[in-house]
């Protein structure tokens, strides 16, 4: 793979496809860690007198331009963190973006609006995509691939816009798949997995293949109630991925056979309803056995004794690889899960990674120093797929 240093940056327009899907609340940016994580390369390439285009992704919004997605307030921050002006196109590929781009000096930065706006995107359809991929490779003359979270998607400007424009590799890509590789080569054992958070779909395949190589998986989160499910469980209004029962049930027996530990919570942290994320008024839950929850209740946190069992069997690993809060951390009814296990890491001699916007930004924001830990992601899917060992269409794309 190419980087930055193999490419003639000054004086031209450089597009860097960074990946600054941020959390935001009412439009205020809660954790800042993947535009703080795109900024070594931007800034580099500006240093270099190139004219830099920073695009990426907000979010999940349907092809269409929606205020709640914008860009804008990531634009600003951006601005901040750099120390120098960050010009803001209003839209991705129109009038705005020509002549936000056009109007770029040597060693000046500009940020693009959502590139979601625009359903050629995120298109399954090869020749919707590429015409997308068109009028992006018409606003640069270099692409720089720096958005690590992205490359497990087979979008326009992951995927197609490197065909073409000549392209490298960003600095945060060289440091991501340097240390995820640690975890595909030669892992160090006990080699102990957990894995929670909401994307469940996108995240139960990755099992399959940590049945292979995990020693011990631990499972939370939304992710939990699939496979308290799997064992017959009553799961009240839980997170459930019905259509993946079957699959998870051949996972608990292959993991059996294999000798592979699964280790489920013992007790969950219910509530009624999803809480109010906004307020964060104090809700009323209780803690139940995982094995019974209420029909009317919905499991929102692994409970007290579940944190117990997760730190003892993180404790003598020397390998941890994190995926997905244990519950809804963002509330604080519901973070403790979250904690106990962040807390566990940090306590842990182990060589500990945790990967994920979300489970990155919950470590940061309970109030965890990211020193304490072996390595931060900023990919959630992407380094979960990376582990998987498959082929990520944004990191192939920028192989020669
Ligand atoms: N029991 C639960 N029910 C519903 N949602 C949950 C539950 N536990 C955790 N979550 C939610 O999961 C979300 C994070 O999941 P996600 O899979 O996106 O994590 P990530 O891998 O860190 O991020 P990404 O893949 O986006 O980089 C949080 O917003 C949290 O509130
Ligand atoms: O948060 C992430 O995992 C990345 O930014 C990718 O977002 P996506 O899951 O919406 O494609």
């Amino acid at each position: 793979m190419k980087t930055i240093d193999d490419l003639d940056v000054a004086g031209r327009r450089v597009f860097v496809r960074a990946d600054l899907n941020v959390p935001l609340e009412g439009g205020t940016i809660t954790d800042d860690g993947r535009i703080r994580a795109a900024v070594p390369t931007i800034t580099r390439l500006a240093e270099a007198g190139a004219r830099v285009v920073v695009a990426s992704h907000l979010g999940r919004p349907k092809g269409a331009p929606d205020p709640e997605f914008s860009l804008a307030p990531v634009a600003r921050r951006l601005g901040e963190l750099l120390g120098r002006e960050v010009a803001f196109a209003s839209d991705t590929v129109g009038e705005s973006a020509r002549s936000t781009v056009g109007g770029l000096a040597d060693g000046q930065v500009a940020v693009l609006e959502n590139l979601r706006f625009n359903a050629g995107e995120t298109s399954k359809d090869d020749s919707e995509r590429g015409a997308f991929a068109d009028r992006l490779a018409g606003l640069a003359d270099l692409y720089v691939g720096d958005g690590f979270g992205a490359v497990h998607r087979r979008h326009a400007s992951v995927y197609d816009l490197p065909a073409r424009l000549p392209h490298a590799a960003g600095d945060l890509i060289a440091t991501e798949v340097g240390v995820l590789r640690k975890l595909t080569d030669d892992v160090e054992r006990p080699y102990a997995v957990v894995l929670g958070g909401a994307k469940v779909s996108d995240k139960l395949g990755v099992i399959e293949h940590l049945l292979e190589r995990a020693d011990r998986i631990l499972v939370g989160g939304g992710m939990a109630y699939t496979f308290l499910r799997a064992q017959g469980h009553e799961i009240g209004s839980s997170l459930l991925q019905e259509d993946q029962v079957p699959a998870v049930q051949g996972y608990l027996k292959r993991a059996a056979e294999r000798g592979v530990e699964f280790v489920l919570p013992v007790d969950v942290v219910a509530a009624a309803g999803f809480p109010d994320l906004g307020a964060k008024a104090p809700t009323e839950h209780t803690t139940v056995p995982a094995d019974a929850i209420p029909a009317e209740l919905m499991g929102l946190d692994i409970g007290p004794r579940s944190r117990e069992l997760y730190a003892a069997k993180l404790a003598d690993a020397a390998t941890v690889f994190w995926n997905g809060p244990m519950g809804v951390f963002e509330h604080p009814d519901y973070a403790g899960g979250t904690r106990a296990v962040a807390r566990a890491l940090v306590d842990s001699p182990a060589f500990t990674v945790v990967g994920g916007g979300d489970s990155a930004a919950a470590v940061r924001i309970l109030g965890f120093d990211e020193k304490a830990f072996g390595h931060i992601s900023t990919g959630g899917g992407a380094s979960l797929e990376y582990l998987e060992g498959k082929t990520l269409p944004g990191l192939a794309a920028l192989e020669d």
